[in-house]
């Protein structure tokens, strides 16, 4: 019967995916008497957590139950209390945890408490599934910065634009919709000076429904791209320009005039991908989508910046020599150099096909 009750967690706390950051997605189920008497997840950061929605829903009827957690209850005041010594409070007999909180504020701390309080503890029910939940949480809690997708869409001779830069569209409205789904996971989504200056793009989850259009981060090391474009004036969510060290302080000044739009400078004349990495993961973005033009795609690859890929291949061939490829850069010279990838997801999207991968 855990597993029941832990999917029913997971699937509570798959719903709030892309709500959470900078914390993680988490789900808590109470059960008496093989029933379930509260239910809740994390719906946004400083508020309640799971385990506290669950709670207040079960009432008294908590003592002596049993609550399901897809994340070990933390035990440190962050903007709310602990979810350890509320649970120990309401006298729960036992407490089941999927994973455990690599937070270093956190781990394994919760459990003690728990253990200490003489509650019965059981751990890893559905482990994987809520591992994969936060992905993104554990990879930042880790390594201080954003877990990095890149995606790329692109014609079955891989090209992203033809000669003359046209390359709208290459995926179906179908694929193009799945890529706002993944925008709306993501915390910021990132693209060069040359893709804004091309294609003017919003850069914004506009999915059929509702979405968290993510931070929107151009990497403009001059601060090149026209005042008018739209992420600099459509105000739908947040524009992060990031530039070199030389940048004119006049096109500083000009851009920031909009309250959503921020400049970001540089240590280095050069934007490093390893300082923007850490900048970001200071600024709590926990994850960041990639999505181009060819220059950014070689650089992330030629730093090893990466740690999916996510391509898109449409059934178009437009050929040339002239045609964009996915990545400029270096590459490497010889095979044995080129970057391993292991192809953990393959799916048809109407008429294109999704190739997911993680670098190994
Ligand atoms: N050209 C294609 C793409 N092109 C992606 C570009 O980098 C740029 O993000 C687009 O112009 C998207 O603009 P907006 O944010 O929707 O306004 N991406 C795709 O998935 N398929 C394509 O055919
Ligand atoms: N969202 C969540 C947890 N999140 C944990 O607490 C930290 C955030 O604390 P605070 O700033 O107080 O919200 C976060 O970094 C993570 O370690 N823990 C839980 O018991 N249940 C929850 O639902
Ligand atoms: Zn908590």
């Amino acid at each position: 019967m855990d597993e029941k009750w832990m999917k029913l967690a997971i699937e509570m706390a798959k719903s709030t995916m892309g709500q959470t950051s900078p914390n993680p997605a988490v789900g808590a189920v109470v059960v008496k008497e093989g029933r379930a008497v509260g239910m809740g997840a994390h719906l946004k950061p400083g508020e309640g957590h799971a385990e506290v929605h669950a709670l207040k829903q079960a009432g008294d009827q908590a003592a002596g139950g049993t609550i399901y957690v897809t994340l070990e209850p933390c035990s440190h005041w962050g903007k709310t209390a602990p979810c350890a010594d509320l649970i120990i409070e309401k006298k729960l007999a036992r407490v089941v945890v999927a994973s455990v909180d690599p937070n270093p504020l956190v781990a394994g701390k919760g459990l003690k408490k728990l253990e200490e309080a003489g509650l019965d503890v059981t751990i890893g029910v559905l482990k994987k599934e809520a591992i994969e939940l936060n992905e993104f949480f554990f990879h930042h809690t880790a390594t201080q910065k954003p877990f990095v997708t890149l995606k790329a869409a692109m014609t079955l001779d891989g090209k992203i634009a033809t000669s003359s830069g046209s390359s709208k569209w290459i995926t179906s409205e179908e694929a193009r919709e799945d890529v706002h789904r993944d925008r709306h996971l993501h915390d910021a989504i990132l693209v060069g000076a040359n893709t804004v200056k091309e294609d003017n793009p919003s850069l914004t989850a506009r999915l059929r429904g509702d979405a968290i259009s993510p931070i929107r981060i151009v990497l403009d090391t001059s601060l090149s791209i026209p005042s008018t474009s739209a992420v600099l004036t459509d105000g739908i969510s947040p524009t992060w320009v990031i530039c070199g060290s030389g940048a004119s302080e006049e096109k500083e000044r000009l851009f920031a005039k909009a309250p959503h739009v921020r400049v970001i400078r540089m240590l280095a004349e050069l934007i490093e991908l390893p300082e923007l990495l850490s900048v970001l993961g200071k600024e709590k973005i926990l994850s960041l989508y990639v999505e181009g033009g060819a220059k950014i795609h070689g650089a992330f690859l030629d730093q090893k910046a990466v740690d999916r890929m996510v391509m898109y291949i449409a059934p178009k061939i437009i050929g040339s020599s002239e045609a964009f490829s996915v990545f400029n850069g270096q590459g490497v010279q010889t095979m044995s150099e080129a970057v391993e990838l292991s192809i953990t997801e393959v799916k048809t999207i109407g008429r294109d096909i999704k190739v997911t991968a993680a670098l190994r």
